[in-house]
């Protein structure tokens, strides 16, 4: 790809995008800069451990700029959207990986001429395994779609998304990967609590949920279909759902997609 990609912020997600496009070679990494607000152990860190590029004032990073990611909290959006809009130019694109940050707020601020793409990856990828949402802007070519659909096949799969979608998919997509770390976390948990060590615990279960993940990725069964697949009549799995149905964990579930959803609005909505 014959693009610089400027990222404004260098947290935890930037630097998950950053190892895949440099993994993959996909940009060159001279064509990978990076700029953070304040913390510049952190950007001398992804410079030594990415040999990515990120000295450049965030004047330059935008002039040499062909794409720009936003890669900072919604808090600090606001602010650095009314920076750029002074250096901004038709011909950049802008992706944001920003949850709660509507397409709307960002044409507002930057001008309706200006390609906006908005995206929900998640971190997984740093070892090129995120699911991203991708939905595009009024004034995106579909050349320039493509650009971000190239970029982000980089570090996982990618799914072209209506923008309406965006607060469900930052639920499941974006936070998902948390929601099932302590799933995992709490089987761990109760395997140790019943005398096995922590390591086996681990061990297994993370094989565990590579193998199901894998399972629901490639033959061709659906969820439920896998779940009857393992649960003998009367055996050890049907009584361990039984104790998941009568705790509520449907309605647990429920409510931590639905809270994920609804905080994703309120981001949207200006709300701290
Ligand atoms: N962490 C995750 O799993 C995911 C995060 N996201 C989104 O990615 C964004 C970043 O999240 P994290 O990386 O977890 O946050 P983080 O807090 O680790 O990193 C954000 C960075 O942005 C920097 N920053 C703030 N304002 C800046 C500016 N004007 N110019 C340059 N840098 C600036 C901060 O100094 C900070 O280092 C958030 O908006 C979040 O909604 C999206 C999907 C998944
Ligand atoms: O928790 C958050 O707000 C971000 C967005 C999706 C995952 N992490």
């Amino acid at each position: 790809m014959d693009k610089t990609i400027a990222f404004f912020g260098a947290g935890n997600l930037a630097e998950a995008i950053i190892a895949g496009i440099t993994r993959t070679n996909v940009v060159t990494k001279e064509q990978v800069l990076v700029a953070n607000r304040s913390d510049k152990a952190r950007l001398d860190l992804i410079a030594e451990k990415y040999g990515v590029t990120c000295k450049r004032s965030k004047e330059e990073m935008v002039q040499e700029a062909d794409i720009i990611i936003l890669a900072m909290k919604p808090k600090d959006a606001g602010d650095y959207l009314n920076w750029l809009k002074d250096y901004i130019k038709p011909h950049h694109i802008v992706i944001s990986v920003i949850a709660g940050l509507s397409i709307e707020q960002m044409e507002k601020t930057l001008g309706e001429d200006i390609p906006v793409i908005r995206t929900m990856p998640n971190t997984s990828a740093l070892i090129g395994q995120s699911a991203t949402a991708i939905s595009k802007g009024s004034n995106v070519e579909p050349s320039q779609l493509y650009l971000a659909e190239e970029l982000f096949q980089t570090v996982g799969t990618t799914k072209i998304v209506d923008e309406a979608h965006m607060h469900t998919i930052t639920a499941i997509a974006g936070s998902g990967p948390a929601f099932f770390y302590y799933m995992v976390e709490a089987m761990e948990n109760a395997a140790v609590e019943a005398g096995l060590d922590r390591d086996t615990a681990l061990e297994l279960l993370t094989q565990t949920v590579i193998g199901a993940g894998k399972m629901l990725e490639s033959s061709g069964e659906d969820p439920e279909q896998l779940r009857i697949n393992i649960t003998s009549p009367s055996g050890t799995t049907e009584a361990g759902l039984n104790q998941l149905m009568e705790n509520g964990f449907d309605k647990v579930i429920k409510a931590c997609v639905e809270g994920a959803r609804k905080r994703s609005v309120e981001i949207t909505n200006g709300q701290k």
